[in-house]
């Protein structure tokens, strides 16, 4: 009965609507379970308990995903929902230099949908990156939902500032940071992995550097605007140009964009909002390009604020977060997560129409015009929230 229970609950998701009358539902379910008498596990006479179970799910408004319902309906041994699912599927993710920031979340996500990972990591950081996951201080954050480990299947070095070798200054190549590492500029890095593994289908960019972030724009030198705008947004650019040759039809490529490309925040400085600005408008223009050209996605995520490294040299972070709890129509902090999960699905097949957007990620608080916590704002104004919307 259970079973039959749960079929049932899944084909009144596939004909329940809000604007039919209950008639109509119940014609409907009549049609579904005469239909389903035809399924040989439910056997001759056992109709009139379905229907009594799509009834009553309908009556409870049960929603179940309309691929469940179908594959139910086709005699499907185990109804396994619209999943999101990666296997086969190689990634690169550029920007993970530890456990705490977007890019370890979405190499998390990518693997628990079954994606090889690679990752690029910035020549400065990589040895204690790789130190780091040796050793086993990331074993903790290494677990995925499945019960297994994210396996990082080869670490990179990366210096996205730098397209070519023959780019490079003369100070950078006898850097001490750079001591030891080879073939990290975007071209020879693309060259790398397709030497190793011939092909990618995935390309994240979770990397940003703006070394003036914390001047006010009128005080950032061009020097510091430019650096931002190489590094955090121009990076994409290089990437793609070089990647894109790599990764099969249909691929998907993201970034990571923030608030502050399109509103004033105060704080986030550097030329750090015109570097998301243009890596935004950038989405467009190669998605276009790029779509035309190699058959791939092109979309950005805009992240609410997360405490990660680079987050954390910003200096406000904390009260970013507290802003937006106290702010935006969800009052939870975000994830890193919440955003690893949005990328899976931007990666994946479900989103093969998807390309040239921009997805919030933040709790909804880019959608505010007004801080209801503002002492000149009445308490009327922000409803107080209920039990079921306190942070989980
Ligand atoms: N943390 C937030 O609140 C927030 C909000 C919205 C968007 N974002 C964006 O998310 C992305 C990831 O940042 P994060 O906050 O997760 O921090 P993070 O510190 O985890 O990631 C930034 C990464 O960029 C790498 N990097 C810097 N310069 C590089 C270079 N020249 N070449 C290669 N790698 C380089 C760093 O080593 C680091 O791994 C960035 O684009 C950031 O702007 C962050």
């Amino acid at each position: 009965m259970a079973t039959m229970c749960s079929r049932a609950v899944a084909v009144a998701a596939t004909i329940s609507s809000p604007a039919a009358s209950t008639n109509a539902h119940r014609r409907g379910a009549r049609a579904m379970v005469s239909s389903f008498q035809g399924v040989r596990t439910l056997g001759a006479g056992a109709a009139i308990a379905p229907l009594r179970c799509v009834e009553q799910a309908m009556r409870k408004k049960v929603l179940v995903g309309g691929v469940r319902a179908m594959a139910s309906a086709n005699g499907a041994s185990a109804p396994s929902g619209l999943p999101i699912d990666l296997r086969g599927k190689r990634a690169f993710i550029a920007g993970v230099a530890d456990d705490q920031g977007f890019g370890w979340a979405i190499a998390k996500a990518l693997a628990a949908a079954g994606a090889e990972i690679l990752v690029g990591t910035w020549v400065p950081a990589l040895n204690i990156f790789e130190t780091s996951l040796r050793r086993g201080k990331f074993d903790e954050s290494r677990k995925l939902p499945n019960g297994g480990l994210l396996e990082i299947a080869k670490v990179y070095p990366l210096d996205a500032v730098f397209d070519t070798p023959e780019e490079v200054p003369e100070d950078i190549k006898n850097n001490k940071r750079y001591a030891g590492s080879s073939a990290w500029t975007v071209q020879e890095c693309a060259e790398a992995v397709k030497a190793d593994y011939g092909t990618i289908d995935i390309l994240v960019h979770s990397l940003a550097n703006g070394p003036e972030v914390t001047k006010p724009l009128m005080e950032t030198t061009r020097k510091g605007y430019l650096a931002a705008i190489s590094a955090s947004t121009y990076s994409y650019v290089s990437l793609l140009k070089y990647f894109a040759p790599v990764m099969n039809p249909g691929g998907s490529s993201l970034s990571l964009t923030y608030l502050a490309s399109e509103k004033i925040i105060p704080g986030y400085g550097g030329g750090m909002s015109s570097a998301k600005a243009a890596l935004e408008s950038d989405t467009r223009v190669l998605a276009f390009e790029v779509g035309r050209k190699y058959g791939i996605r092109v979309n950005t995520i805009s992240a609410g604020p997360l405490r990660s490294r680079a987050a954390k040299a910003i200096g406000f972070i904390d009260d970013m977060i507290n802003y937006s709890t106290a702010n935006a129509p969800l009052q939870k902090e975000l994830e890193a997560d919440d955003v690893g999960h949005t990328a899976a699905f931007l990666s994946s097949p479900l989103a093969s129409a998807v390309t040239g957007t921009l997805i919030y990620v933040d709790n909804g608080l880019h959608a505010m015009g007004l801080a209801v916590d503002s002492p000149s704002v009445a308490k009327a104004a922000a409803p107080a929230p209920e039990k079921t919307n306190v942070a989980a």
